[in-house]
């Protein structure tokens, strides 16, 4: 089985490999363009770049399955929460679609973003590192380590996965 991911960005690739461990695998990943916002600011926008970055991955790498992986914030009445969500593409099927962990980001972030900015460059300047999106991620820094954005995304990847082998045994 060929596995596209639709993102050259560690902390996505680590996830996709971690959940297909077991199988025997051929991983290839690929900077897909989400087709929205570099800064999703909505479910909805953040489920399109997933799903444009899957069927993409899967067309561009001519593979059995892409994977899309998308990072975004959506507005709530307990302030601006980030969001992450996942799709899986495969031939002759809808594009499979799954939502990760959420919690509102600090104010002082959130009014940054409000007001235009990227998570990515404001993370590695509020925690005065460098490469936080492609490492610990928000979450990690926001948790004190205890989930990492790695692992965030592996949870994603398994309610993908479990959907589409739970859609082919239906099939059957
Ligand atoms: O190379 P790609 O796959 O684009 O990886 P990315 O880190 O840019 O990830 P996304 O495009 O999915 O995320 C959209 C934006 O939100 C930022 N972002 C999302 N989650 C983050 C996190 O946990 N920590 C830091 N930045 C994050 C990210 O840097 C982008 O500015
Ligand atoms: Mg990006």
């Amino acid at each position: 089985m060929k596995i596209i991911i639709g993102s050259n960005n560690p902390a996505k690739i680590a996830a996709v490999k971690n959940a297909f461990h077991y199988q025997q695998t051929a991983f290839l990943s690929l900077d897909i363009p989400s087709g929205v916002s570099e800064q999703p600011f909505s479910d909805e926008e953040t489920i399109k770049g997933a799903i444009n970055r899957a069927v993409g991955a899967l067309k561009m790498g001519n593979g059995d399955i892409g994977i899309g992986l998308e990072g975004g914030v959506q507005e709530s009445a307990h302030g601006l929460l980030l969001c992450n969500w996942g799709a899986l593409a495969s031939k002759n099927m809808e594009p499979i679609i799954a939502g990760g962990a959420r919690f509102p980001l600090p104010y002082e972030i959130a009014d940054r973003l409000r007001a235009g900015e990227e998570l990515g460059p404001v993370m590695d300047d509020y925690a005065k590192k460098e490469n936080v999106r492609k490492n610990q991620g928000a979450v990690g820094i926001f948790t004190n380590g205890l989930i990492n954005r790695s692992e965030m995304f592996s949870h994603i990847i398994n309610l993908l996965v479990g959907q589409f082998y739970y859609q082919k045994t239906l099939k059957k």
